[in-house]
């Protein structure tokens, strides 16, 4: 939206949304490695509900980051979004800010929230782009259930942009059908498959040319949903998530490594993402692990001095001891 009120330009600002390891960060290297190669200095604000931010050490580090941890920006801390903004532009003057949200998020409050932002700040509402698993969505559509599964559609239809994610990961016989069910919840918004979130050309050229259709999209549906609940408390009308918890575990000492890859993959159903950084006793070098949906993925990583060794495991009403326990007979 255009900040009438100022000479000085503003800095655009997109919001990337998408289920728990739907591929967000994965997507936010490779935009912010495009944007810097254009001479741009891209900025992120990024929102974990554990009490790292592990997906902060995979970005660039001398890339300016501001971290919200331990709750969901789109509620319990939504009002501190105004504040790290405003700290991010003094700080660093970014050209463009990207805003990586908790999975569990709903993109309306924080499109709100950044609209708000842009009456008292430089700063203006590109887009809002949301990465969709495939394979979780296509296996949510079958059974058509869960408040999972309604995230993750309202996630969809707030978009301007939709990032058709993990293509790798379903029959391509089943992805017209996946397909299908974006164009039916959102048929406006531009609409590409990918595979490790991988970018385009078409998609960076629509990046830098969308205007005002997610604020548009945003307001359409906060007037149907207001409608819907008179509800005026955005943690009231998410009570969608509040089922979601997180357990962040800070472990004491080395590990086996297949002991550890073993106990990743046998986590409980309950339990859909997890990630954190562990020292194998058996290898040389750290290690971040991924799991998502039974997927599981080390990379090899480097640390800054300082940072210790933790896993968050995140997922509804599972037992954070039983974790606990696990871990120690590791
Ligand atoms: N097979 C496959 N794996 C993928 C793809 N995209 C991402 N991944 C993997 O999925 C895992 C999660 O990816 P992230 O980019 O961290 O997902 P995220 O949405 O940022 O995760 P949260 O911030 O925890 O919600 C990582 O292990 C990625 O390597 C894909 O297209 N195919």
């Amino acid at each position: 939206m255009e900040n009438t009120r100022r000479t000085e330009p503003a800095v655009p600002v997109y919001i990337l949304s998408g289920f728990l390891g739907s591929g967000k960060t994965t997507f936010l290297t490779q935009v912010i490695d495009y944007f810097t190669a254009l001479g741009r200095k891209p900025a992120v604000i990024m929102n974990e509900i554990g009490e790292v931010n592990l997906d902060g050490l995979l970005i660039d580090r001398t890339v300016p980051m501001a971290e919200l941890l331990s709750g969901c920006i789109c509620c319990t801390i939504r009002d501190d979004l105004g504040i790290t903004l405003s700290e991010l532009l003094a700080a660093h003057q970014p050209d463009l800010i990207f805003i990586e949200s908790t999975g569990v998020a709903h993109p309306l409050e924080i499109v709100d929230e950044v609209t708000d932002a842009s009456f008292t700040l430089p700063v203006e509402l590109k887009s809002v782009i949301s990465i969709v698993d495939a394979p979780q969505l296509l296996q949510l559509s079958r059974t058509s259930a869960g408040k999972t599964f309604l995230l993750m559609q309202e996630q969809i239809r707030c978009a301007s942009v939709l990032v058709l994610n993990k293509t790798d990961l379903v029959v391509p016989s089943d992805l017209p059908e996946v397909e299908q069910l974006l164009r039916d919840w959102n048929p406006k918004a531009y609409l590409e498959q990918s595979v490790h979130a991988q970018i385009t050309h078409e998609l960076m050229e629509v990046l830098e040319q969308k205007h005002d259709q997610e604020y548009e999209n945003g307001q359409q549906q906060r007037g149907q949903r207001e409608e819907k609940q008179h509800e005026h408390n955005p943690c009231k009308a998410h009570s969608s998530h509040e089922h979601v918890i997180a357990y962040t575990h800070y472990f004491d000492k080395s590990m086996d490594s297949h002991e550890f890859e073993l106990f990743i993959s046998r986590l409980p159903d309950d339990i859909y993402r997890a990630k954190g950084i562990v020292t194998f006793r058996d290898t040389q070098s750290r290690f971040m692990f991924q799991y998502a949906y039974g997927e599981v993925d080390f990379v090899k990583i480097t640390p800054p001095d300082g940072v210790r060794d933790v896993g968050v495991f995140i997922g509804e009403n599972f037992s954070k001891e039983i974790i606990r326990s696990s871990i120690s007979l590791l």
